[in-house]
């Protein structure tokens, strides 16, 4: 007869769910195939009472100990929000022997170097693919797949939401809140949503990732965060006029001080490899020091994306393939890299007693006195910085529009007639 694992779940929302339909539904077959095991769901954790139309055979309560009190549970499906109780429970499921799989982004980027020791002492596996890049193999393919090879850079679009959202008001015309609120109603957006929007949600990917290949993270007060809030139709307009478009982007690299990291709203041109990355896709471009410039692209939130994620990763456990836990990593000193040493930042600011808003555009040097220059000036004029453009190597120079000329006088004697664009990675 064939084996069993049990299987609990902790949280039945857009991803909890998402793992049961793909356990007991749409790959039970497959599943059984591959591990040669079945897999029984045996309890389930919410935090409402509200009526779910569950086989009576699965247990299904707002009750922890009730969780707990299962006989002999092989797997933990994490999936609640939030670090709290998620941090307790993962302990408390490790202490009694479970293999604990997470998606929760929150929790790992918090404490999950605290939990990923906790688990190695249990013997345990903490696994957590579906916390970063939703249906991407990223982490596996970082720590397994690239051990030798030293990580340079690592830019990515992290945020499904996100990327959503500008996608579809650029091609659709749409406004931000309509394109949020589908956004939501498509499962892709966190419980809170403001944690999308506001880049919160890639930064958390960003820290684990960090965590994994760095092991150590950015001081956080010093990661620059900007989110997508601020973004209106017309600057997508305005981009698409000079062949832009607006990603999320969220970017990772070791240099001589300390780790560098920063999220924010960045203009690619047609060139770039994120470009293309549209709708609720992720994209993660790695320069690495041996194989070179790699790059994944796939669905970065929702249901089956997850899922897919965590079912794959309950198949390396019991396959017994290297979790996601530390692996040794050869500490890459980031000599050789040319630093990124010019941006373009763009600031929104209304004008006197006028309802219009003014944008304007300056090309500076990012380790040069202008930044702060700039943010003085932009504060005075009552306005917030809200993202840049980036740029490598050659630049393209287009022509601004006439709105940016507006500006009466250049405070710090910025060139004014030049957009440059991130043309390659
Ligand atoms: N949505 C996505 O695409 C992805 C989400 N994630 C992460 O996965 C986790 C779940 O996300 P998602 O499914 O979208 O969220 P939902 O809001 O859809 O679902 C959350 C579930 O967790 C339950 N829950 C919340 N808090 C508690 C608690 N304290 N105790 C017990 N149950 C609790 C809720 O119970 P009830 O049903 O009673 O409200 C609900 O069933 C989050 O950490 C999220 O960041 C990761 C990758 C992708
Ligand atoms: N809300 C998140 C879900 C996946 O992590 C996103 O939109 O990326």
């Amino acid at each position: 007869m064939m084996k069993t694992v049990k299987v609990v779940l902790l949280g039945f929302g857009t991803v909890g769910s998402g793992v049961y339909d793909t356990i007991l539904h749409t790959h039970q077959e497959k599943l059984e195939k591959v591990i040669g095991k079945k897999v029984e769901i045996v309890g389930i954790l919410v935090k409402s009472e509200k009526e779910r139309q569950l086989p009576r055979n699965i247990i299904v309560t707002t009750k922890i100990d009730e969780i707990l009190a299962l006989p002999k549970i092989d797997y933990v499906f994490e999936a609640i929000v939030g670090i709290e109780p998620a941090y307790s429970y993962t302990k408390l499921f490790l202490d009694r022997g479970c293999h604990v799989i997470s998606a929760n982004k929150e929790l790992l980027a918090n404490r999950g170097e605290e939990l990923m020791e906790y688990a190695l002492n249990k013997g345990k596996f903490l696994t957590f693919e579906a916390a970063v890049a939703g249906g991407i193999p990223l982490l596996r393919t970082i720590i397994q797949l690239l051990q030798v090879n030293g990580i340079l850079v690592l830019e990515g679009i992290l945020n499904g939401t996100s990327n959503y959202i500008l996608s579809k008001m650029r091609n659709e015309k749409l406004s931000f809140g309509e394109c949020l609120q589908e956004a939501q109603q498509l499962g892709y957006a966190e419980a809170n949503p403001e944690s999308d929007i506001s880049g919160r949600d890639a930064f958390y990917k960003q820290m684990i990732l960090s965590s994994l290949i760095y092991h150590e993270q950015p001081d956080w007060e010093k990661v620059e965060r900007i989110g997508i809030e601020q973004v209106a139709l017309e600057d997508l307009a305005l981009g698409e006029v000079h062949g832009l478009r607006l990603k999320l982007l969220a970017s990772l690299k070791r240099v001589d001080e300390g780790i560098k990291a920063t999220v924010k709203p960045t203009f690619v041109s047609s060139e770039h490899p994120l470009y293309n990355v549209e709708g609720v896709d992720n994209g993660i471009v790695i320069k690495t020091d041996l194989v070179g410039t790699l790059m994944l692209q796939g669905p970065g939130a929702g249901s089956k994306a997850t899922a897919s994620a965590m079912i794959e990763d309950l198949v390396q456990i019991e396959q017994q393939k290297q979790p996601l836990q530390k692996v040794h990593r050869y500490s890459y000193q980031n000599q050789n890299e040319k630093e990124n040493n010019a941006s373009i930042q763009l600031a929104v600011f209304p004008l006197q007693n006028k309802e219009e808003w003014l944008r304007l555009k300056a090309v500076i040097n990012e380790n040069s006195k202008h930044v702060n220059i700039l943010q003085e000036v932009v504060k005075e004029l009552g306005g917030s910085i809200y993202g840049s453009f980036l740029y490598e190597g050659e630049l393209e120079s287009v022509k601004l529009p006439v709105l940016y000329k507006r500006y009466p006088v250049s405070p710090i004697g910025l060139k004014r007639d030049q957009l440059n664009v991130v043309n390659s990675f």
